[in-house]
């Protein structure tokens, strides 16, 4: 979790809008190198958003964003991918009939035919089997390994999809609410595996839980109606005035 030199990932007066409507509005962020960076804000702050545009899930109205240094702007996922950010999806994508052990070896499998070439471990190629075992121990699964997706647990499945962005060994790995839906124990649980996932790697993530943000987040970016209202370290930004009202106008609305 120790900050590097470079950065990850950089935007500059990045902008979406829809219909009208500025969702993401001149945002400009820094992910530094090996930091863990939460995005935190009240509902419709525009993380999502910025999170598609990041992983090129959504093309950028305006604006321009880099990934070590390299111009991304508007490429597909799958390039923006090759470039080194990968992207937990939800438990949506998972197949019922398939377990764990075969979601893994899927994963693995579309990873070395899209030729994630810059940074996959060569050593590691020629033994799928021991890098599977090894993938669904990291999570905590393999004890479940032949069990299909659909009997497991809700934990368990999103412990499943962190295994499925690990398979693609990724040096930024975006983490689109981690912990959400899951009870006190299941989010303890996937925060100690975060921060073991996050060693030697840049994450990126998205969590509404406050918990989760101040356990493992480096750095804080909080948005609000698109834009940067306030960054820094949890606990800079817990007591900006600033970030109060904001919540508190949510809280205000619910
Ligand atoms: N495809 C779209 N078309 C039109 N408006 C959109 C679209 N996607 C998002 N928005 C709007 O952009 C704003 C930001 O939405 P976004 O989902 O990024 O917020 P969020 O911070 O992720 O919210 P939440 O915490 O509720 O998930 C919202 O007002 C939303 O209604």
């Amino acid at each position: 979790m120790t900050a590097g030199g470079r950065v990850a990932i950089r935007t500059r007066a990045l902008t979406k809008v829809f219909r009208g409507f500025r969702a993401v509005d001149a945002v400009d962020l820094e992910v530094r190198e090996g930091s863990v960076h939460a995005l935190v804000g009240p509902n419709g702050a525009g993380k999502t958003t910025l999170f598609n545009l990041l992983t090129g899930f959504l093309a950028p109205t305006s604006g321009t964003i880099t990934v070590f240094g390299e111009d991304v702007t508007g490429l597909p996922p799958e390039r923006v991918a090759r470039r080194g950010v990968a992207r937990s999806f939800q438990i949506t994508s998972l197949f019922d009939t398939l377990t764990s052990r075969e979601h893994v070896e899927l994963a693995l499998q579309g990873h070395s035919r899209q030729g994630f070439r810059f940074w996959r471990s060569e050593k590691l190629l020629g033994r799928p089997r021991a890098r599977v075992d090894d993938l669904l121990t990291q999570v905590g699964l393999m004890p479940l390994a032949d069990k299909p997706a659909g009997l497991l647990a809700y934990g368990q499945k999103r412990a499943l999809e962190l295994a499925l962005v690990l398979a693609l060994d990724p040096p930024v790995m975006l983490l689109d609410e981690p912990t959400a839906g899951m009870g006190i124990e299941d989010v303890d649980r996937t925060i100690e595996l975060v921060r073991r996932l996050a060693a030697g790697r840049t994450v990126v993530f998205v969590d509404h839980n406050m918990h989760v943000v101040g356990s493992l987040a480096d750095r804080v970016t909080v948005l609000q109606q698109g834009r940067i209202l306030a960054e820094g370290g949890y606990d800079e930004v817990r007591n900006d005035d600033r970030v109060i009202t904001a919540y508190l106008g949510e809280a205000d609305h619910a």
